[in-house]
């Protein structure tokens, strides 16, 4: 018999958490050891989460006095709220330095610990952890996940934007000061602890941008951009809200270099996910829908060509609680552990 990881996850009574349970239950090699929460530790996580009621799983445990040493972890999903979460990792790899860890906050996510200030307010905590993250965008920095010890997995919507602009960038195709990304988020994204702005009466029948000109994921967008473009990059992005549970999907405008067409583009991308599991280029013209990808790891991108000469559009879906999160976290995870990187993956989408 396959012998099993260990495997914790942190923050399991919330969206991504439980989605790591879903996902989880259904790997071959993951045994689910520990789970944790915060409001709700004590409870089975049945009581939390019914559809989990006929499966064995392990009662919610506080993080706050984890023996990380006896519990012999050999991965940790971390699933807490940003901020949080960098003194968590920090006692956990102090106390057990050979577990691994995928973190799907974003408190690892910026190398330059001056940019993580002014973004998040705060000083970073755990500034030699800061520098050791690699950043988990699967299918570009698949070699460096394989080594690391702690990845810091990216956000859902700059997951939706870096998979079609990175190889872009890199290969010159595109102008790097000329790019839009217009995003849309399903109602998930914001996470399941109740707040005011996401009741149902405050968000059905209607739509909005939100963090105009100042969200968070602009930092990780410019870090990303610049480093593919070999120059700095700050590109427009503007996301909002949709009245749906799951799903993110980013329409961006791109300028073309001189020589290119948005065939090219195509072509570039073809190329470079040729093989992928996870990211798959439609026939150039046609269009995804978030519906393409519900419940399941995939990224879906269309290109076309503007009307205006030399622009092109591309339009780029993913499940953000899959692919935007969870289902990322394990395609690292199983890279880090030696498992085959579509391990508990294998999920086709949800339609309608
Ligand atoms: N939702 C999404 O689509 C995405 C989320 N992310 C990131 O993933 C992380 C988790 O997000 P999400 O699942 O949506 O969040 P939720 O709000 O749904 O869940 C948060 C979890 O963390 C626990 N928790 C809250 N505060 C503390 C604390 N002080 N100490 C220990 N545990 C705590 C909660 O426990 P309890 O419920 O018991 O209070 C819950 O289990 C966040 O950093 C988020 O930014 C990343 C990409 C996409
Ligand atoms: C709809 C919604 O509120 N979305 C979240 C982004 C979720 C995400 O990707 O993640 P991180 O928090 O991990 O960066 C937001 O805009 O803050």
């Amino acid at each position: 018999m396959v012998k099993k990881a260990r495997i914790g996850i942190l923050g399991a009574s919330g969206y991504t958490g439980a989605e790591l349970v879903r996902l989880g239950l259904r790997h071959p090699q993951f045994e689910l050891a520990v789970l944790t929460a915060d409001r709700k530790a004590g409870q089975a996580m049945a009581d939390v989460f019914p559809q989990f009621a006929p499966f064995s799983l392990p009662k919610l445990v506080s993080v706050d006095g984890l023996d990380w040493r006896a519990q012999a972890l050999d991965l940790v999903f971390c699933a807490l709220p940003h901020a949080t979460t960098q003194l968590v990792v920090s006692d956990l790899l102090d106390a057990a330095p050979a577990t691994r860890v995928v973190d799907l906050s974003a408190d690892f996510r910026l190398s330059d610990p001056a940019a993580y200030e002014q973004w998040y307010g705060h000083p970073h905590q755990a500034l030699a952890l800061q520098s050791e993250a690699v950043y988990g965008l699967t299918e570009i920095y698949r070699k460096e996940v394989k080594a690391a010890r702690l990845v810091a997995n990216p956000g859902c919507y700059t997951s939706a934007a870096e998979l079609p602009l990175i190889p872009l960038l890199k290969r010159k195709a595109i102008e790097p000061d000329a790019i839009i990304i217009d995003a849309k988020s399903g109602m998930t994204g914001a996470g399941r602890s109740a707040k005011e702005a996401t009741l149902f009466s405050e968000v059905s029948e209607g739509f909005n941008a939100y963090g105009v000109a100042h969200h968070r994921h602009m930092a990780e967008l410019d870090q990303e951009f610049s480093k593919a473009a070999g120059q700095d990059v700050i590109a427009t992005f503007t996301p909002h809200l949709l009245p749906i549970n799951r799903g993110i999907l980013a329409t961006i405008y791109v300028k073309l270099r001189k020589d290119k067409t948005a065939r090219d583009l195509r072509t570039i991308l073809a190329e470079q996910y040729d093989g992928e599991p996870f990211v798959h280029m439609l026939r150039y013209g046609d269009m995804p829908h978030t519906r393409h990808v519900r419940g399941s790891n995939m990224v879906m991108i269309g290109v076309v060509a503007d009307r205006r000469d030399g622009q092109a559009i591309i339009v780029s879906v993913l499940d953000n609680l899959v692919k935007g999160a969870s289902g990322q976290a394990i395609q690292n995870a199983n890279l880090m552990l030696g498992f085959p990187e579509t391990a508990g993956l294998e999920q086709i989408a949800l339609f309608p």
